[in-house]
């Protein structure tokens, strides 16, 4: 694993950015596996920015997001298709046939998890994969379970996250209990995995994960297992990490 310590969340945002700008330069057709959350806003308007300059092309670029709420649909702002329009895919030159979440609306669980698996093979899988981490470890939506989930697959929102992710809805109540998800199995097969982290909040999580035993109860340990991860954490995430960098 190769670790970026920085300063503050702007200069996360630039470093993340900067490394999902070089593969896509390297690569104009790159896969790119896409996250929600507080945490990848910054990188989104940074990709944004140096769009507008003239320094970064989507239109070959294919995208794939982690996760979706079940229940929400398009128009719901909460949803996470709301989020990536908003934050990115309205911004740049992707076209919208290219970008892809799992469907919030389809009810039947197993045939959209099926369907998401399948798109993301005929995608020829994922290049690069952003990742952002719950308080709790947990990646995508894989919260802390008995076992590692394989695939695309519907979960349980632990309280914790719904608690979490309540100040983007009106109450807590108003949280959808279910998600679609991307599995562990799905996120480790991407070619790289570049995990952003911010904020003192996340520095007891940042240690467990990366530095403690890999465990199902704190999901993104499994990362530690994976040939090709990027860290890039602010000090902040990083103070409770006693090991050298
Ligand atoms: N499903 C998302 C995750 O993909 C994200 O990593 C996590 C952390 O969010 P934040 O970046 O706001 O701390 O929140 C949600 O639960």
């Amino acid at each position: 694993m190769r670790v970026y310590a920085v300063k503050d969340y702007r200069e996360m945002s630039r470093k993340a950015a900067n490394i999902l700008s070089a593969q896509i330069i390297s690569k104009p057709d790159s896969v790119l596996g896409l996250a929600t959350g507080s945490t990848p806003i910054g990188t989104y308007e940074q990709l944004v920015e140096w769009y507008e300059k003239g320094d970064l092309d989507f239109s070959e670029v294919r995208t794939v997001n982690l996760d979706e709420y079940k229940g929400l649909d398009k128009e719901n702002k909460q949803s996470y298709y709301y989020f990536m329009h908003r934050h990115l895919f309205d911004r740049v030159n992707i076209p919208q046939e290219q970008t892809h979440l799992p469907d919030g609306t389809n009810a039947e669980a197993e045939k959209e998890c099926r369907r998401y698996e399948e798109l993301m093979e005929s995608l020829g899988g994922i290049d690069i994969q952003l990742l952002g981490m719950g308080h709790n470890g947990h990646i995508g939506f894989n919260e802390p379970a008995e076992a590692f989930a394989k695939e695309t697959h519907c979960v349980d929102l632990q309280e914790s996250t719904i608690q979490a992710n309540k100040r983007f809805f009106e109450s807590a109540e108003e949280v959808p209990r279910q998600a679609y998800t991307m599995g562990i199995g799905t996120i480790l097969r991407a070619v790289r995995i570049l995990v952003i982290v911010s904020g003192e909040d996340k520095a007891d999580i940042v240690k467990k994960a990366f530095w403690g035993p890999i465990t199902p109860q704190v999901p993104a340990s499994i990362l530690q297992l994976h040939p090709d991860v990027i860290l890039v954490a602010d000090e902040a995430a990083l103070s409770k990490v006693t090991e050298k960098l």
